[in-house]
């Protein structure tokens, strides 16, 4: 059964690991007098740390603006965004940078990975910047590679590999520095349903055996089962939320396709 609310806490049981993220009555108001879009409506929700959470919604719910917010390359309009602790509308402009690279890993639909550098090195660069030893940088990349199954591609280049090893070099990327929270953005959406599945079950590992947070907006209920949560939003609120609990996933992703097809509408936007 769905869980309908709007407050997400109500997972966060007593004893339940701190929360990596708390989302607290966030609105995001869009324009002016004339066109003004209300892409956020007092939205709440909250990650506790280990946890792997999908966000599903039709388009124009409100996830990409939610997830912009979190990533602090948006503001909202009102209410509080806690990450790792911090109050991010509290950061200031020069830190913000360095905030996010410290705690934030991001896998966007396209890899983004920088074409003249090899796959070590692209995974290296979050290190690379924030001035990580040699000999650290090196047994993190292969530590990161090896989880993810593309030790054999390190030394190619983006153009030279596959775009599910494109992906799962991006998904290394974002994993490298351990961050508070890894941000995915359609990360399946542009790949073909054998090498979803491979990043999904890397992503699913990460999350079990480095405790890694990930936050996933997918459009895809396939994607969503391998989740251990699904919060879903309509008119940038989440107006409900499934735990997978002992389910497989293929019994959650049936779980999810029931509140999809009774809500209606949440993948109307492929
Ligand atoms: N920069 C902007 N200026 C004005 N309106 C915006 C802007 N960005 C988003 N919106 C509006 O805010 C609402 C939420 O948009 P958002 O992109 O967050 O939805 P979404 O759930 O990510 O949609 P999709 O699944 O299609 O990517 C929509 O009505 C959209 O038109």
């Amino acid at each position: 059964m769905a869980r309908h609310m709007d407050s997400g806490s109500a997972s966060m049981a007593h004893g339940a690991p701190a929360p990596v993220l708390e989302v607290r009555d966030v609105t995001k108001t869009y324009g002016g007098h004339s066109a003004t879009t209300h892409a956020l409506n007092g939205i709440n929700l909250t990650i506790a740390a280990g946890e792997f959470v999908a966000l599903m919604g039709p388009s124009g719910s409100g996830k990409s603006t939610l997830l912009n917010c979190i990533a602090t390359i948006d503001a909202p309009t009102s209410g509080t965004i806690m990450l790792a602790g911090t109050d991010v509308s509290r950061i200031s402009r020069s830190r913000l940078a360095d905030f996010r690279r410290e705690k934030l890993g991001f896998i966007f639909q396209d890899s983004n990975l920088l074409d003249s550098l090899t796959a070590r090195e692209n995974i290296s660069l979050p290190l690379t910047i924030g001035r990580v030893p040699a000999a650290q940088i090196e047994a993190d990349v292969v530590a990161a590679a090896t989880s993810l199954g593309i030790e054999e591609v390190l030394d190619k280049y983006p153009y030279q590999m596959s775009g599910g090893q494109r992906q799962r070099v991006a998904a290394a990327r974002a994993l490298v520095t351990s961050p508070q929270l890894v941000l995915a953005d359609e990360p399946t959406g542009a790949l073909d349903s054998k090498n979803a599945k491979l990043l999904l079950e890397s992503l699913e590992s990460m999350n079990q055996s480095r405790g890694a947070t990930v936050l996933m907006v997918t459009h895809d209920e396939t994607a969503a089962s391998y989740c251990r949560r699904v919060l879903f939003i309509r008119d940038g609120r989440v107006f409900t939320e499934l735990d997978r609990g002992s389910d497989s996933c293929h019994a959650f992703f049936e779980r999810i396709m029931q509140v999809v097809a009774v809500q209606g509408g949440v993948d109307d936007a492929r």
